[in-house]
């Protein structure tokens, strides 16, 4: 079943598919890789099953690394290097309630266990650092493996996958939603992610919704072996189109605090993103022209893509002919 339409999709939610076990090549392979693929094409989401975040670490995270980060002062949370996307985000007038930090190159533990003598400079925090190392690594393979899966299906040979894979940096995104003092749930405003693909992992308090075609939202349930991977807009480049950024918002329950951990990859610094050539063709024009990720994020969040709907079509779309 390649093709779900949009009643059915609202009927059965996003599609989940069961990766444990299931490695390159091997048994279960094709037909995972294929309901993958489908789930990405339709929505930009799939919930995946997984077993690379096991209890403890899972417990580790959300039970000490997380909370200990932010319950760290104000100004050692802003000290983070910060830009447009990096770094720490603090409680904001529209927003009181919610913090989120993204930092890290955390393919590289030295550089997490510096960022932990920063923030801690009393001897850092290695439990900390072990915590969000060992997160990265197995959601390295994770998120590698999903990506590999949808440029697979597509027709992507798999040289070009493992030189596009090389190409992506990877970073860890903490969040927490407060109680707000009016007791309502926090909601973060619909949008795409700027960014390749994040694995997007809730901690017992549900929240995420995705949009469907149709413009309805589907709710994310916060299963413990269950993530859920989406495509932001870069993957819509590098699929020339075929995987669309997927577009969801977060609305949390009255009264609870919630938690989430990202695992989020986009282009090494200054790198340039196109359609790959063999997702090109007479029956597919390329939709995007190359584009480069440090300019598009100054344009999306510094400049005049603030205020579009879709800025990534407006920096880098080729105009389509009606
Ligand atoms: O907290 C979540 O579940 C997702 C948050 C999100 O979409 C984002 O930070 O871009
Ligand atoms: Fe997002």
């Amino acid at each position: 079943m390649d093709h779900i339409d949009d009643a059915e999709q609202r009927l059965q939610g996003i599609r989940r598919v069961d990766l444990r076990g299931v490695e390159l090549g091997g048994r279960g392979w094709e037909e995972a890789r294929a309901a993958v693929a489908a789930s990405m094409q339709a929505l930009g989401a799939v919930l995946v099953v997984q077993d690379a975040l096991e209890t403890d670490l899972r417990r580790d995270l959300f039970g000490r690394a997380v909370p200990e980060f932010f319950a760290l002062p104000l100004d050692a949370k802003r000290s983070l290097v910060s830009g447009p996307i990096n770094g720490y985000i603090g409680p904001m007038p529209e927003a009181p309630a919610y913090e989120s930090v993204r930092a890290w190159e955390t393919t590289n533990a030295g550089t997490v266990r510096n960022v932990g003598d920063l923030l801690w400079p009393h001897g850092g925090n290695p439990a900390f650092c072990d915590t969000v190392s060992a997160f990265a690594a197995n959601m390295l393979a994770l998120e590698r493996k999903v990506e590999a899966m949808i440029l697979e299906s597509l027709g992507v040979g798999q040289g070009v996958v493992a030189s596009h894979l090389d190409s992506l940096n990877y970073s860890v995104r903490l969040s927490r939603y407060g109680v707000s003092e009016a007791g309502d749930g926090m909601l973060m405003k619909p949008h795409r992610d700027c960014t390749v693909l994040s694995v997007v992992v809730q901690h017992d308090v549900e929240g995420l919704e995705v949009q469907a075609q149709d413009g309805s939202w589907l709710a994310v349930a916060p299963e413990p072996d269950t993530v859920a991977v989406i495509a932001g807009e870069l993957l819509a480049v590098v699929t020339n189109g075929r995987v669309p950024a997927c577009v969801h918002r977060v609305s949390t329950p009255r009264g609870r605090e919630r938690l989430s951990a990202q695992f989020v990859s986009k282009p090494k610094d200054g790198n340039t993103v196109r359609p790959l050539d063999e997702l090109v063709d007479a029956d597919h024009p390329p939709l995007y022209k190359p584009c480069n990720f440090d300019e598009y994020v100054r344009f999306r969040f510094a400049g005049d893509g603030q205020k579009l709907s879709d800025p990534l079509e407006a920096f880098c779309g080729v105009a389509r002919v009606p």
